[in-house]
């Protein structure tokens, strides 16, 4: 909170172009390092500019994190700040190789955390509003059900405490995940020996990765898995509100991944949950979503950047609901 803005504009400047390039840099793994650093000088020097300048930048927040934890020797509180994360990976003491996080190791961790935490859940936000603004029925059903539940306040508002009382929010938001995941693909993972993986042989190290999009649009497993249908995940499609329990971690079955599955699924997920339930609900309840012209259709083809996007970014008009007590 006490960061600059000028810095915390820098800090969005320098993720942002790490992320746009990542395609363009993750070419240097191809070869071993030796070869690629010949092969691909200038990109690597260009790579370790940015590295640097990222590094100043965060470095020097680490270290303020770090002289506060130092000064005031507490868990929490008396700085007026909650524990960060940048607090925990300070404490960490890795246990096999008995040290501390070096600063590489920090900057890298708290850049992971900034870029899987913030575009994977306004991409998805993005979609599923988008949905909301194609499919007006969808809208208007899921603004009932939150007024019935949050009818009778004078502010109103969708606290965290309501989300488990609407069922069709979840499924919409499940639908979101299902449909238009934010990440086509999990992060890849290595095989740390040879294994036979459904009669197919993987070599110790060989990469693996999971197509979650398809998985998630498998015809074998969903009908119709192209129609954008929240009801799927409701118990009784037609008049029931009683969500099916669906196990969004895989546990017990693997019918889609938005999260990845297993001991390296999203360790957010269900803060990611969270958030999405929260943030659409009451973007509805609140504001009434329409395309800008009555006639306009929301186009919902895909563009590959970082996460899938909107390849039209969604451009709606949108106005405040009328408030039941004012
Ligand atoms: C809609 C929102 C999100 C989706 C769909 C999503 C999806 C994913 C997926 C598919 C993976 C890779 C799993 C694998 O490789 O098996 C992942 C990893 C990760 N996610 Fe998320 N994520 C979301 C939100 C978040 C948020 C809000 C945070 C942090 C605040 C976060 C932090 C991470 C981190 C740190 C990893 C890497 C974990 C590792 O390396 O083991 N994600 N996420």
């Amino acid at each position: 909170e006490n960061v600059d803005n000028k810095k915390i504009e820098n800090i969005k400047n320098i993720q942002k172009c790490l992320i746009s390039s990542s395609g363009k840099y993750s070419a240097l793994n191809f070869y071993p390092k030796i070869v690629s650093r010949v092969l691909f000088r200038k990109r690597w020097q260009e790579l370790l500019q940015l590295r640097k300048f990222q590094n100043d930048l965060m470095v020097e927040l680490i270290q303020s994190r770090k002289e506060i934890i130092e000064n005031n020797n507490h868990e929490d509180g008396d700085d007026g700040c909650v524990v960060c994360y940048v607090d925990i990976l300070l404490n960490l003491q890795l246990p096999e190789e008995k040290r501390k996080l070096d600063e590489g190791e920090l900057v890298a961790l708290c850049s992971e955390i900034l870029t899987a935490g913030t575009d994977t859940t306004s991409t998805t936000i993005e979609w599923i509003m988008a949905n909301l603004v194609k499919y007006k029925h969808m809208q208007q059903r899921l603004v009932e059900e939150i007024e019935d539940v949050v009818g009778n306040r004078e502010e109103m508002v969708v606290r965290e405490e309501d989300l488990e009382k609407l069922p069709y929010l979840k499924a919409l938001i499940l639908e979101g995940l299902r449909r238009h995941p934010p990440t086509h693909y999990a992060i890849p993972h290595a095989v740390t020996k040879d294994v036979i993986l459904n009669g197919y042989f993987i070599p110790k190290n060989g990469t693996v990765n999971f197509m979650v999009a398809d998985i998630g649009l498998d015809p074998t497993v969903w009908k119709d898995p192209m129609v954008f249908k929240p009801e799927r995940f409701l118990r009784d499609e037609s008049s029931s509100n009683i969500l099916e329990a669906y196990d969004i971690s895989g546990k017990k079955e693997i019918k889609m991944m938005p999260f990845g599955a297993g001991r390296r699924i999203c360790p957010a997920y269900r803060l990611a949950m969270l958030h999405l339930e929260y943030f659409v609900a009451n973007l509805v309840l609140n504001f009434e979503w329409k395309t800008l012209l009555s006639t306009e259709n929301v186009d919902l083809s895909e563009k590959q950047e970082f996460t899938m996007v909107m390849k039209h970014p969604l451009q709606a008009q949108i106005s405040q609901r009328n408030q039941i007590h004012q």
